[in-house]
């Protein structure tokens, strides 16, 4: 099975145009490379939160109606927050000091973990970066597996204790990530006997997933600046953990942007794009985004849960019948990073069954890659 970190390697990323930044040392200053708008432009008006009164559900894992409650926030949202669900407390207080110890080393240490153009693990700025004139104001730090390698090249003394913390939280996200699939999937109406890598007991043992550390430090000037630009995650589903500072965005239809406050010991769990296909379109891959704040450092852990690389992932057949055509071409998750790694947040519309046989997109795709921040 080809593995995650082959994903890139027809799609290098090369950010070489742009230095490495060095957030210690921009505290003070707001250089123009990282301003999304003009100073005191019209964009300010759409930058506040939005005032909606309407919030991303709330669930609560042990309620007994949680698959139906899952359902409906996966298909009006895409996205919801999960409390009670059994991680214990300390395993995020533990990953959010790896984040602290890790983003704070000098740069020059960071890099010597960078990660490659055409490779997935180690230190960098968002992939997304090279779909964007502008530099976004967040650093990040992908793990496959195990981080061994990297964390050695971090702490030569202190690695172990490092890498132990991610591999206690790799595996508590893997149960949780199972346990989530096997209720979205119910709400569907698809059971673990109707995807083959389920497993009998649905444990979803051949998943691959990415751990993403993201880091937005306070920002001199947060609304001209971007912590992490919009876009869809091209998983089945991603496992967020933020710390107590708030900065995540969803955008709603006929709503606009609306925040996610951190809740104390919640998840943030999103849909990507590959459970959007496995849907055949009923639960949307939720647009989000992160913006900064002047004076609190962000950090953020997401836990990217995808497919056995090579497995095929198509419009479930019993989501696919008359008057219901199947919306989307079959693809793996490795084809289909490279899609992103080409088309970026059109890259859904590239596995469209409509678009490929009319060659015609999506009439909401052009908004997608948009620049527009506001
Ligand atoms: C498995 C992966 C999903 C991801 C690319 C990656 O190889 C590891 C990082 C992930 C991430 C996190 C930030 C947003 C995103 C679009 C990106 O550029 O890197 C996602 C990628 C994705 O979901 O497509
Ligand atoms: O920092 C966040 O809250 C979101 C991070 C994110 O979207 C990602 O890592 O894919
Ligand atoms: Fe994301």
């Amino acid at each position: 099975m080809p593995s995650l970190s082959e994903a890139f390697q027809d799609h290098p990323v090369y950010l070489h145009h742009h230095k490495h930044p060095d957030f210690n040392s921009l505290q003070q200053q707001f250089p123009e490379s990282y301003a999304w708008t003009q100073p005191d432009s019209d964009h300010h008006h759409h930058y506040s939160d939005n005032t909606t009164t309407n919030t991303v559900p709330v669930i609560d894992f042990k309620d007994p109606n949680a698959s139906n409650l899952i359902g409906h926030a996966c298909k009006t949202w895409g996205v919801f927050q999960l409390v009670n669900h059994g991680i214990p407390i300390k395993l995020f207080t533990d990953i959010q000091t790896a984040c602290l110890a890790l983003f704070s080393l000098p740069l020059h240490q960071k890099l010597k973990a960078a990660r490659s153009p055409d490779g997935v693990a180690g230190y960098g700025r968002a992939r997304i970066s090279s779909f964007f004139p502008k530099l976004m104001w967040s650093e990040c730090f992908t793990i496959l597996d195990s981080p061994l390698h990297l964390f050695l090249q971090l702490w030569p003394q202190e690695y172990a204790k490092y890498c132990e913390i991610v591999k206690e939280y790799e595996a508590a996200m893997k149960k949780l990530a199972a346990k989530l699939m096997c209720l979205v999937l119910a709400s569907l109406g698809i059971s673990k006997e109707d995807i083959k890598w389920a497993g009998p007991r649905g444990e979803f043992n051949g998943a691959c997933a990415a751990l993403h550390l993201n880091s937005y430090p306070s920002c001199p000037d947060p609304d001209r600046a971007m912590g992490l630009a919009a876009h869809t995650d091209s998983t089945l589903l991603t496992i967020l953990h933020q710390n107590n500072v708030s900065g995540l965005q969803v955008l709603k239809d006929g709503e606009g942007w609306v925040a996610l406050p951190p809740l104390a010991g919640g998840l943030v769990i999103n849909i990507g794009d590959l459970l959007h296909i496995l849907s055949n379109g009923l639960y949307p891959s939720v647009l989000h985004r992160v913006r900064v704040n002047r004076s609190r450092q962000r950090f953020s852990v997401a836990y990217l849960y995808g497919p056995p690389t090579n497995v095929e992932i198509s419009p479930n057949e019993k989501l696919v019948g008359p008057g219901r055509p199947s919306l989307f071409q079959s693809v793996t998750w490795n084809e289909y990073l490279g899609k992103k790694a080409k088309h970026f947040n059109k890259a859904l519309s590239a596995v469209r069954v409509s678009s490929s046989i009319n060659g015609l997109f999506d009439v909401n795709e052009d908004q997608n890659n948009d620049f527009q921040v506001g």
